[in-house]
């Protein structure tokens, strides 16, 4: 059985209005990270919300193992835990250990249960001798994973992260991604989290969806995600000086005080040489030429302006 499955699922916000999610599918297997990729507004807040019992779908079905989340709400909430993005996911007021002490009461743990699994999660996390420290007083990083913990005190089955690693420093986005790793591959945990990323989705996802105006334009594993924006070869070329130059279809310039970067898509090599001998035809010195990786976000624009990978 799948951790989570999303069928046909549309919400409108307004009756008659656009659908923020226009009859989605998809399923995640149990014990995987699933990235849920697409470009802002594309939806995926809108169906996190859906599986986290915040939303109504309009029409379709989303069940997180197994269990229908508008007809059997409590027992899909049993199995789920949730940090979203831009909500108070802990109490910046309270100490880490009052807050997970607080979610398991609230996840219905009893309270020496919710001791002994929120003194687990912080020594996991390496928070336990700051315990009694007021979660507000934490960095990002320490905050998110409090609220990663708080997310887990119930011992969920399946992981809803929207944007996991937003606004953290070099270091503690290892850390998050070194905790979201470990716990599925040691603990069995399905992930499914949202991300603009492309280092999160490379390091941590198994699988991939990458949805547009509510619809999946692409659902594949991750190394093909990545093998398609390998394949679509980024040059990135630093010019002495100010140069103008007659540009290939889909180079652009940018102009500095000392040098010009050129940069864009070149499928076939002739193009690149073409542009070299055209620059060094100028009498112009060539500072570098590099293949550079595209951002998630060209990848999602090459995605959506193709939908035949879906
Ligand atoms: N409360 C709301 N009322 C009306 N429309 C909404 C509401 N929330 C979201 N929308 C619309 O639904 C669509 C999908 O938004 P959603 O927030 O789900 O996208 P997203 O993929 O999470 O985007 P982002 O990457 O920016 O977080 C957008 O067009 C958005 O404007």
């Amino acid at each position: 059985m799948s951790a989570i499955t999303v069928t046909d699922l549309t919400k409108r916000y307004a009756p008659n209005g656009p659908a923020a999610v226009d009859g989605l599918s998809l399923t995640v297997e149990p014990g995987s990270i699933f990235g849920f990729l697409g470009p802002n507004g594309a939806g995926k807040t809108t169906t996190i919300k859906i599986l986290t019992g915040l939303l109504s779908a309009t029409s379709g079905t989303a069940r997180i193992d197994g269990l229908d989340v508008a007809r059997d709400r409590a027992g899909a909430m049993s199995r789920l835990g949730a940090v979203l993005e831009g909500s108070r996911n802990v109490y910046w007021t309270l100490s880490a250990w009052q807050n997970l002490v607080y979610f398991g009461r609230l996840k219905g743990l009893r309270r020496a249960a919710a001791g002994a699994r929120a003194e687990r999660l912080l020594t996991e996390i390496g928070l336990w001798d700051r315990r009694g420290e007021q979660v507000g007083t934490f960095s990002r990083g320490m905050q998110q994973q409090v609220a990663i913990a708080a997310a887990l005190i119930a011992d969920p089955a399946v992981l809803l992260l929207d944007e996991p690693t937003l606004g953290l420093d070099v270091a503690a986005t290892r850390a998050v991604k070194d905790r979201l790793r470990a716990l599925a591959r040691d603990e069995g945990k399905t992930i499914l989290l949202t991300t603009h990323q492309l280092d999160v989705v490379e390091e941590l996802c198994d699988r991939v969806a990458v949805i547009n105006r509510g619809r999946a334009v692409a659902d594949l594993p991750t190394r093909e995600l990545l093998a398609q924006s390998r394949s679509r070869d980024h040059y990135e070329l630093r010019i002495d000086g100010d140069a103008d130059l007659l540009l290939p279809d889909g180079f652009t310039a940018e102009r500095g005080e000392d040098e010009t970067v050129v940069s864009g898509r070149a499928d076939d090599p002739e193009t690149l040489y073409r542009l070299i001998d055209a620059i060094r035809a100028q009498g112009r010195r060539l500072h570098s030429v590099d293949q550079v990786r595209p951002s998630l976000e060209t990848v999602f624009l090459t995605l959506v302006a193709e939908p035949a990978h879906a």
